[in-house]
């Protein structure tokens, strides 16, 4: 493939603006049969998101995905937030067990809104039968399937029956995939999500390597939906997971769903364990957030998201920070 860069090699060119404040610009977007205030999604990791952070998303209007790391509590949480009418939004793998799992919920009439397939190597046969599975039995669940990284792992998994691929294979802050595997999306990612994004006839979520709020405008740009982040919602005082003091400063732990602190053993580790500076309160980060997508869009010269896919870009190759730290 030609012309690969990665989201701090791309500055995207302002167009005029047509708005009299940020504030007149709407980050709304629509997944399925929702929509929702932002196009992100705090990453389906165990130090990332819990019932307590889901709930809070949920009740102002954010999307979510709750982790499938204690996955006995999963039909519980489901009828927890119907019962508060707020949407379910799940995690499943493809063992065996998950099979019996969705012919559960079947029965049970419990429905989740939204069910995410979460697997390291989304291109596979355990995972278009898992889809095909959930739409046999789950039929109004909109499914998110992934992770992936090229445009015929797209296809087959939408041809399966998905309705929304994620893709990102390595770029993870706490990834170490592309190092022990020699494989991925990491240093491309935004690359790979723009060779996939035009293959898509869905939505895609874009998965992994977010470092910069400008990187949400960014993946809009280059044919995301939807933008899954880990490490910038890690270390809040409400995220879960230890918090340590090191000299005079508080740190929290963010860990790889794939490292060897999350599976309780050495075996087929793809990810690490780190400290992160302790960031403050999340809902402070999601303002934030949203006052920056607000900005990019009238930059982008619209006052609606869809206004920043269509805007000019530049490759500047690694040199937008000009050597300097981002924050
Ligand atoms: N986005 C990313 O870049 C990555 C994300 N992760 C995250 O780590 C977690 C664990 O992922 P994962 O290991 O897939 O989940 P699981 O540990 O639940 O594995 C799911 C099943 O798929 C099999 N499997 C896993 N990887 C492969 C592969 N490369 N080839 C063939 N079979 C495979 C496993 O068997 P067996 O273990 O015996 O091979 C197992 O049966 C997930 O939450 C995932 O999102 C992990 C790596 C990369
Ligand atoms: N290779 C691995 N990738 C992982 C692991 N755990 C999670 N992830 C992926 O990272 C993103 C979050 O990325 P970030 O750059 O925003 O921090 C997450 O959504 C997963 O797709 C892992 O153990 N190994």
């Amino acid at each position: 493939m030609e012309n690969v860069f990665d989201y701090e090699d791309i500055q995207l060119i302002p167009a005029k603006c047509i708005v009299t404040s940020r504030s007149e610009c709407d980050t709304a977007v629509t997944l399925g049969k929702y929509k929702f205030r932002l196009p992100v999604v705090p990453a389906n990791m165990q130090t990332i998101i819990d019932e307590k952070i889901a709930t809070y998303l949920a009740e102002n209007g954010y999307f979510y995905v709750m982790h499938r790391f204690q996955p006995e509590t999963r039909k519980n949480f489901i009828k927890d937030m119907h019962a508060r009418e707020l949407i379910a939004s799940i995690s499943v793998g493809v063992k065996e067990e998950e099979y019996g799992f969705i012919e559960e919920l079947a029965y049970e009439k419990i429905v989740p809104d939204y069910i995410t397939i979460d697997i390291a190597h989304g291109h596979s046969n355990a995972v278009i039968q898992m889809i095909q599975h959930i739409k046999l039995h789950l039929p109004d669940a909109f499914v998110i399937a992934g992770n992936v990284g090229t445009p015929e792992a797209v296809r087959e998994l939408e041809n399966a029956g998905a309705d929304a691929t994620k893709v990102g294979i390595g770029p993870g802050k706490v990834c170490i995939t592309k190092i022990k595997t020699g494989f991925g999306t990491g240093g491309w990612q935004l690359a790979a999500l723009r060779w996939c994004a035009k293959a898509a006839s869905k939505p895609i979520i874009a998965d992994g390597g977010i470092r910069t709020h400008g990187d949400i405008a960014k993946s809009i740009r280059f044919g995301a939906s939807m933008v899954m982040i880990g490490s910038l919602f890690a270390g809040h005082e409400e995220s879960p997971g230890e918090t340590i003091e090191k000299d005079g400063k508080l740190y929290k732990e963010y860990f790889g769903s794939a490292s060897e602190f999350q599976k309780g053993e050495r075996k087929n580790v793809e990810g690490k364990k780190m400290y992160v500076e302790h960031k403050g309160s999340l809902v402070d980060t999601l303002k934030e957030m949203e006052q920056d997508l607000q900005s990019s869009i009238s930059y982008a010269g619209g006052n609606r998201l869809e206004s920043i896919r269509n805007v000019d870009y530049v490759v500047v190759k690694n040199s937008i920070f000009n050597g300097d730290k981002v924050y």
